[in-house]
């Protein structure tokens, strides 16, 4: 018998969800396969080039992982993509008809892009069940959220989430008492209740145990194809765990691309991450 109980939710939340898909965007035109174009981004701050002619394809419904040493320009690339910071040339689309540098955060946040940050921001004083309920509030205050009597499909949804996240035992507890991983989880479940359709996950198992990073591998492995995934981490072995594809991001320009194989013995990678120190994260790509 199968004792784990995430895997357990996982395949009870993968039969409920085979019908949960995220709902295309109305401005959203994926019809090439393609849902993220960027192409010749450069971003310099003051004389410092931190993203160099910076050409990325991410496919639609994949999960790519993004690596790079510190300070290779990948937080600087996720700015660009949600619309934080405004690169001096190059051109971003969303698919094919939104342009993404003619948009503030707000727009493009609304037009499907979905952004989880390293830290988790769980509302401490809420159960789990609320901060799904008040993700999916749109422009209602919490105060009006709670109050708002949920109707079934809201409920249904949260319950997919739930499931989804391995949460639903912990659905009236406090989010304080979760651990650093089940923030983690219930941060991106609170994120899915918006139905992204592009999701970018910023080094989502930093100061997880190993068993958490498991579960966070079938966690995300689980969401690709109903979404698509762009994954920024440094742990290796949590990398192989879900990459198909990996991007090497290096003084803001993609300097390797592949799987992880191809990835790994690709001398250029395997100099430039020779050269940096590990601060106590798994960082070797060999
Ligand atoms: N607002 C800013 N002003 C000046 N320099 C900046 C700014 N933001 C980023 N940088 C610089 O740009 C470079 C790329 O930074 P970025 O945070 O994108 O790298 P990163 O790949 O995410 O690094 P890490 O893995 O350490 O988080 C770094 O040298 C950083 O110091």
């Amino acid at each position: 018998m199968n004792k784990n109980p995430l895997k357990q939710n996982l395949k009870s939340a993968s039969s409920f969800l085979k019908d949960y898909e995220a709902p295309p965007q109305p401005d959203l035109d994926t019809t090439k396969g393609i849902i993220l174009y960027l192409e010749g981004i450069n971003v310099s701050f003051d004389s410092f080039k931190a993203i160099n002619e910076l050409n990325l394809y991410i496919k639609q419904g994949e999960l790519r992982c993004i690596i790079g040493p510190n300070g290779a320009g990948k937080t600087t690339m996720m700015d660009v993509i949600t619309g934080k910071t405004k690169p001096q040339s190059g051109t971003a689309w969303f698919g094919q008809k939104l342009n993404l540098l003619t948009m503030d955060e707000p727009q493009i946040a609304q037009a499907g892009i979905g952004r989880k940050f390293q830290k988790p921001t769980v509302f401490e004083a809420l159960t789990v069940n609320d901060n799904l309920m008040i993700a999916n509030a749109g422009k209602k205050t919490v105060w009006h959220t709670l109050r708002h009597q949920v109707n079934q499909i809201e409920q249904e949804q949260i319950e997919e989430i739930l499931l989804l996240i391995g949460l639903m035992e912990m659905r009236n507890e406090s989010a304080a008492i979760l651990s650093h991983g089940q923030k983690q989880w219930l941060e991106l479940g609170m994120l899915l209740m918006q139905k992204p359709q592009l999701l970018l996950v910023d080094e989502p198992v930093a100061g997880m145990t190993t068993q958490e990073m498991d579960k966070t591998a079938e966690l995300l492995n689980s969401l690709a194809g109903k979404h698509t995934l762009v994954v920024v981490e440094h742990d290796m072995d949590f990398v192989r765990q879900i990459a198909k594809t990996v991007s090497v991001l290096h003084q803001g320009s993609i300097l390797a691309e592949g799987n992880m194989e191809q990835v790994q013995n690709n001398p250029k990678v395997i100099e430039v991450y020779l050269g940096q120190s590990t601060t106590g994260r798994n960082v070797n790509v060999a």
